[in-house]
């Protein structure tokens, strides 16, 4: 199975909001797809299940071009699901009722959902009505929704909103093992390093286009990974080519940067020197991508406007653009945009 975008434009009146885009996704693949707000991942959805008109561009499943007509968009909605939206959830039902409507609708040859219902541990409140459920158990509803009608072609919008980390944990071990069904599966997530955990590819919007991704099976670059402020990059020079110095202080140094194993130990001795948040080595994750496409990179020219090195905290705070009521939450947004990943090695 596959699916392939070609040439896709949507428009909403003069507002055009992806351009021509490109994409093909092979079974057995999980797309992570990024893009702060208001981008376009819901519109992208929406266009590729036909819930809004095309002005230019093709869908196409295994070969086949679905068009606008109601023969291919009921064809095209037998093979592809969307994640239901909270608010579509009847209070007065029960999850198990939820389940198998979904179930009934796409997959009515499944005759056992009490093997989702435990897959995704929902036993103990499946049965009582979706208006005693707190936000988390609603959205596991929504996802188990998902698993019932097992289509080959998923979509999945902010999944993980309002799950607890062991549910996050649960969620992202499910996806990964549904793909291996032979499923195309596209998550829109804002949890960044959630994504890493399952992800064969990201996926990052941006000037109305897929506007770089990348194969994480093939983004085996290392990296020294931590937090430096420009008036203490000076201690770190000469660094090599393709460091990259991003928003809230982050430096990644590449490993293959340096000649010696002695060098690098050096660097991650001076980073944890310069800084006292931790130094780890590990491949680019979603988090760093998502940083430098919509942040930009940070120059690495040492700040010559204090030569005497004694910088005070209100030149710091021009440099790196906080006001001084954000400088208080600084070290908690770089944890929260940056944490390390969990396949990096920590120092
Ligand atoms: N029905 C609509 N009519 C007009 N404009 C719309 C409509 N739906 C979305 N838009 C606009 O299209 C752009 C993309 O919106 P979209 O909902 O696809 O973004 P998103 O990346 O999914 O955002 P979020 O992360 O907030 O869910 C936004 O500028 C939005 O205002």
């Amino acid at each position: 199975m596959s699916l392939q975008v070609k040439d896709l434009t949507i428009s909403y009146g003069s507002n055009v909001v992806l351009k021509d885009i490109n994409f093909t996704i092979q079974d057995n693949t999980i797309i992570g797809l990024v893009a702060p707000n208001g981008t376009g991942k819901t519109t992208l959805f929406n266009a590729i299940i036909r819930f809004i008109p095309i002005n230019k561009g093709q869908i196409i499943v295994d070969g086949k071009v679905y068009k606008n007509t109601t023969r291919d968009v009921r064809a095209l909605h037998k093979l592809v699901t969307f994640f239901p939206d909270q608010a579509e959830l009847y209070e007065d039902f029960t999850g198990v009722e939820h389940i198998q409507m979904y179930r009934d609708i796409w997959n009515p040859e499944e005759k056992d959902v009490q093997k989702i219902i435990d897959r995704l541990n929902m036993d103990g409140y499946v049965r009582d009505k979706v208006k005693t459920y707190s936000l988390g158990m609603r959205q596991r509803l929504c996802f188990a929704m998902m698993i019932a009608a097992n289509t080959k072609i998923m979509f999945m919008d902010e999944i993980m909103n309002g799950l607890d980390p062991v549910n996050v944990e649960l969620v992202s071990r499910v996806l990964q093992e549904i793909k291996e069904e032979g499923k195309i599966i596209i998550v829109a997530s804002h949890l960044l390093g959630n994504l890493d955990d399952y992800s064969d590819e990201i996926y990052f919007l941006n000037n109305k286009d897929v506007y770089f991704s990348y194969d994480r099976k093939t983004n085996t670059r290392e990296f020294i990974k931590g937090y430096v402020s420009k008036d203490k990059l000076e201690a770190l020079q000469p660094l090599p080519a393709d460091t990259l110095y991003l928003e809230t202080d982050r430096i990644c140094i590449p490993l293959d940067g340096f000649e010696h194993d002695y060098d690098r130990f050096e660097v991650v001795e001076l980073l944890r020197s310069l800084s006292d948040e931790e130094v780890s080595i590990g491949v680019l994750g979603t988090q760093e991508h998502y940083l430098r496409i919509y942040k930009g990179e940070q120059s690495l020219e040492p700040d010559t406007s204090d030569g005497e090195g004694g910088q005070t905290d209100e030149d710091d705070e021009t440099v790196t653009g906080y006001t001084a009521e954000e400088s208080g939450t600084r070290k908690s947004r770089r944890r929260e945009e940056t944490s390390v990943a969990d396949s990096d090695t920590r120092f």
